[in-house]
C-alpha cells in the first residue's frame, strides 16, 4: 500500500477572480479567491511561485472586457520551484503576466508582456528582485521609453508629469530632470505625495490639484509655457495642462486613469490640440519589447551611478491584501509603485 509520503504531492494555487462586474471604483466584494489544482509538469514547462505581485491600474480598464468569474490578470515576479525547461531553471526569478495567483505552470511564452528570467544583477540580489516590477520593470520602462522615444525633450525645456508620485510618474520626473535636464513640474493630489517626490529629487515644482488651481500654478511655475506633457491621468487635469502648453508642444499619452472607472472615457480638449498644433502620441511600453533588456541595463546603470533616487517599491503584505491595494490606487492613496509580498507559506 502507498504510504502518504510516497504519494505525489497535490499542489494547489490560490487565484483572485472577478466575482462581479466592476461598477465605478471596484469594491472588495467584487473579488473572490478560488483554489485551482496544479497539474504535473509536461516537457518544456516550469512551476513558478509568486514572490511579488504588481498592483496596476491598467487592470481596471481591461477587466471590463472579461467575463465575470475570470482570473484577474497582472504581472508578478515568481521563483521557479520545479522545471522541465532549461531556460527557466529552479531558483531563478521570473517576470511574467501570470495574474493575481500564487502558483503558475508556464512555458516561457510572451503573454501580455514578455516572460523572462530577471537579469543577473536582480537574480543574484545585487539589487532586490522587487525592483524588477518598479524601476527595472514596466513602470521604469514606460517612463524611459515615453521620454526618450516619444517626447524626446531638450535640456532646459519645461515638462509636466501627472500622477507624479505614482509608479510611472516618479520615474518619469526623475529621468526628465536628472538625466535629460528638463525643468520638471509634477502634479499630484495631495501635499504629502508632493513631499514624497521632492524628498527623492527630480522635480522643480509640484502642484497639489486637490488644494490648488492647476492652471494658476502652471502659469506661475512656467510663465513661458509648457513644452511637453507626460500624461498618466487624462481628463480635467490633462485639459488644464493643455491650456498652458506652447504651440507645437508634445503629449505622451501613457495612461488615462481618471477615466478607467467611468463608462465615458476622459477626453482631451480637441480645439486646444488643433489651435496649438499639439502632437499627442499614445504608447504602450510593449512597443519596444525587443529593447527591454537594453533599457533595463540603462536604468540599472542610473541606479549604480547614483544618477537617480532608486528606492525600492512600496511593499504591501499578503496575498489577501491585493484587492485592497488595487482599490487604493483609484482613491489616490498609494505613493510610488505598490507591490504585494506573497508569503512563501501562502498555500
Ligand atoms: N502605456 C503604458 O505602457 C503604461 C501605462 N501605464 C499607465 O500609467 C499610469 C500610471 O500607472 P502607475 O504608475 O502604475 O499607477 P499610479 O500609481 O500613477 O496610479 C494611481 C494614482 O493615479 C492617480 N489617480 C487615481 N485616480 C485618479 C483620477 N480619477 N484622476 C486623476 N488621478 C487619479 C492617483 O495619484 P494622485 O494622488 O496624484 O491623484 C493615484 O495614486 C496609469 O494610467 C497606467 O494605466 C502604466 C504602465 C505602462
Ligand atoms: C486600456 C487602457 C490602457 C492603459 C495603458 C496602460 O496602463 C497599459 C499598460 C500595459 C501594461 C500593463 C501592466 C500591468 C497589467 C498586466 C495585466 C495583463 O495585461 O496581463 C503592460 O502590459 C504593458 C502596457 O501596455
Amino acid at each position: 500500500m502507498e504510504s502518504p509520503s510516497d504519494s505525489p504531492k497535490i499542489l494547489k494555487a490560490r487565484v483572485w477572480t472577478m466575482s462581479k462586474r466592476f461598477v465605478g471604483i471596484p469594491e472588495k466584494s467584487d473579488f473572490h479567491i478560488i483554489v485551482e489544482r496544479i497539474p504535473a509538469l509536461k516537457t518544456g514547462e516550469y512551476l513558478a511561485k509568486a514572490v511579488y505581485i504588481s498592483i496596476d491600474p491598467h487592470i481596471r480598464a481591461i477587466t471590463d472586457e472579461l467575463p465575470v468569474g475570470s482570473a484577474i490578470p497582472g504581472i508578478q515576479i515568481a521563483s521557479v520551484v520545479e522545471s522541465l525547461n532549461e531556460k527557466f531553471p529552479v531558483g531563478a526569478y521570473v517576470h511574467g503576466a501570470f495574474g493575481w495567483r500564487t502558483l503558475t505552470v508556464d512555458k516561457g511564452q510572451t503573454r501580455s508582456v514578455p516572460t523572462y528570467v530577471l537579469p543577473d544583477y536582480l537574480n543574484d540580489k545585487s539589487m532586490e528582485v522587487s525592483y524588477g516590477l518598479s524601476l527595472l520593470g514596466v513602470p521604469g520602462l514606460a517612463a524611459y521609453f515615453g521620454l526618450t522615444e516619444v517626447l524626446k525633450p531638450r535640456r532646459g525645456e519645461t515638462l509636466v508629469v501627472s500622477s507624479v508620485a505614482g509608479g510611472v510618474g516618479n520615474f518619469a520626473a526623475q529621468i526628465a530632470k536628472k538625466i535629460l535636464g528638463c525643468n520638471v513640474i509634477g502634479i499630484t493630489s495631495r501635499d504629502n505625495k508632493a513631499k514624497w517626490c521632492k524628498d527623492r529629487g527630480g522635480i522643480d515644482q509640484t502642484i497639489s490639484y486637490m488644494d490648488q488651481d492647476v492652471v494658476e500654478q502652471l502659469n506661475k511655475f512656467a510663465p513661458e509655457g509648457v513644452d511637453y506633457y507626460f500624461d498618466t491621468v487624462g481628463g480635467d487635469i490633462a485639459n488644464s495642462v493643455l491650456s498652458c502648453m506652447n504651440d507645437n508642444g508634445k503629449i505622451a499619452q501613457c495612461g488615462a486613469i481618471s477615466g478607467y472607472c467611468n463608462d465615458v472615457p476622459a477626453h482631451l480638449n480637441q480645439l486646444e490640440i488643433i489651435e496649438k498644433e499639439l502632437k499627442v502620441e499614445g504608447f504602450q511600453v510593449t512597443r519596444w519589447k525587443d529593447r527591454w533588456f537594453e533599457a533595463i541595463d540603462q536604468l540599472y546603470s542610473y541606479h549604480v551611478g547614483k544618477r537617480m533616487s532608486t528606492y525600492p517599491p512600496v511593499y504591501a503584505a499578503g496575498f489577501e491584501s491585493i484587492p485592497d491595494e488595487f482599490i487604493r490606487l483609484f482613491r489616490s492613496f498609494n505613493v510610488g509603485k505598490v507591490v504585494v509580498i506573497v508569503p512563501s507559506n501562502v498555500l
